[in-house]
């Protein structure tokens, strides 16, 4: 298969991990005869010091004439106080907006090499396979902004449709796995919520063989600590899902391992880690590379149809752990961190030990 990629490196630890994610990608173009075309673009921060734009033309129209898009992460402390349209971050949500990326895939297993990394008990987490479903290009991010000196205003607007389309994704995933949806929302508050319950409610009677709950979304976030094991596919709109994500990574024991897919109907997508550009620890070669890693494997899944190959990257980041190698942020005490390099050769060696690196790691 030849496939053209758009990479972003973005910001902080974001070229470190994608070189790593990139290299995985090219270990499983040689096992497995594909062909896979890399071109860089700049997004965030690198982008507005070069281009005055956290998401020039030139990103976009490479974008455009690919097949899937890697990116690291955006953002840094050098942006933070620069005007809104001029933030890094910016550069994010607009290209999720311009290729009307509305499906974010978030899963969140619990590896079992893993479990002596999370901070819950063992018998909390050593069955969570779950799935949150973030609608991506809608709601609080994306609604009419203002600020003056004394005050601010962000709205949150949903349409219908923007609501359905993300709740049949979900419903349709749920068939595809345990089939049981959890619409998580805030209808004891928030319109936007009770139109959002109401549709799924509405939508039910489509997936009867999907079991469906509402869960409001303050106490799901304490149960997603205290009974992860106990969600399946989880919906929810698209701050609710930013945050509930983060706080799934505390499951497996670290956010540098938690992939997603940003996904458009026609399966194009744009995959990147959970997690952000971490910029303390940035430049350090430290950072855990997994999370992009497995969203290369879930570029092979959903974009390609590569299951076979995506298995096989899951399957050598698993391996690793299993083998007892970890970056810092997920060692256990008493045992030694590998570097991003290091760990991302354990990873190289379990796919294909004759795979010659083609990059020189950052
Ligand atoms: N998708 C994106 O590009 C995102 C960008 N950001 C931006 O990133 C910057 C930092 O934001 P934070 O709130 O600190 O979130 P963050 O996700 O960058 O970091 C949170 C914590 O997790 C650690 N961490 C994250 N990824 C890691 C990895 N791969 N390996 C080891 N440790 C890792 C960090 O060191 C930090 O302690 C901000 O500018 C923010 O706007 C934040 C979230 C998402
Ligand atoms: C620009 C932010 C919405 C990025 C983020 O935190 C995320 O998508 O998880
Ligand atoms: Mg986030």
């Amino acid at each position: 298969m030849e496939k053209k990629i758009t990479v972003l490196p973005g910001d902080g630890i974001g070229p470190e991990v994608v070189t790593a994610a990139v290299e995985v990608l090219g270990a499983i173009a040689q096992k497995y005869d594909h062909q896979f075309h890399f071109a860089y673009g700049a997004i965030g921060g690198v982008a507005i010091d070069q281009y005055q734009d956290p998401l020039p033309q030139n990103t976009i129209s490479l974008c455009e004439e690919s097949d899937a898009i890697l990116l690291g992460a955006v953002g840094g402390p050098k942006w933070d106080h620069n005007p809104a349209d001029l933030r890094p971050e910016k550069g994010l949500l607009r290209i999720r907006k311009h290729f009307d990326l509305f499906s974010n895939l978030r899963p969140v297993q619990a590896i079992p090499s893993m479990l002596k990394s999370s901070p819950l008990k063992e018998d909390i987490v050593k069955d969570v396979d779950l799935l949150i479903v973030r609608e991506l290009t809608g709601g609080l991010y994306f609604g009419e902004r203002h600020r003056t000196e004394n005050e601010a205003l962000d709205s949150l607007t949903y349409t219908r449709e923007e609501i359905e389309r993300i709740v049949d994704n979900a419903f349709t995933l749920a068939r595809l796995r345990r089939k049981k949806l959890t619409s998580v929302d805030k209808a004891n508050v928030l319109d936007t919520s009770r139109l959002w319950r109401d549709i799924v409610d509405e939508k039910k009677a489509q997936y009867p063989d999907v079991e469906v709950e509402h869960s409001l979304v303050d106490s799901t976030a304490m149960k997603l600590i205290t009974a992860p094991a106990e969600y399946d596919v989880i919906v929810t709109e698209n701050m609710f899902g930013d945050i509930l994500s983060d706080e799934a990574s505390v499951i497996t024991g670290s956010l540098g391992v938690l992939p997603s897919a940003s996904m458009r109907a026609d399966n194009f997508g744009l995959y990147e880690p959970v997690h952000g550009s971490a910029p303390e620890i940035a430049g350090k070669g430290i950072a855990n590379p997994a999370a992009t890693i497995l969203s290369a494997a879930m570029m092979l899944q959903y974009s390609f149809g590569l299951l076979e190959e995506a298995k096989a990257i899951e399957d050598a980041v698993a391996a690793v752990y299993e083998k007892g190698f970890f970056t810092g942020d997920m060692a256990p005490k008493g045992v030694e961190a590998l570097s991003t390099n290091d760990w991302t050769e354990k990873v190289l060696h379990e796919i294909e030990p004759a795979y010659v690196k083609e990059q020189t790691f950052i």
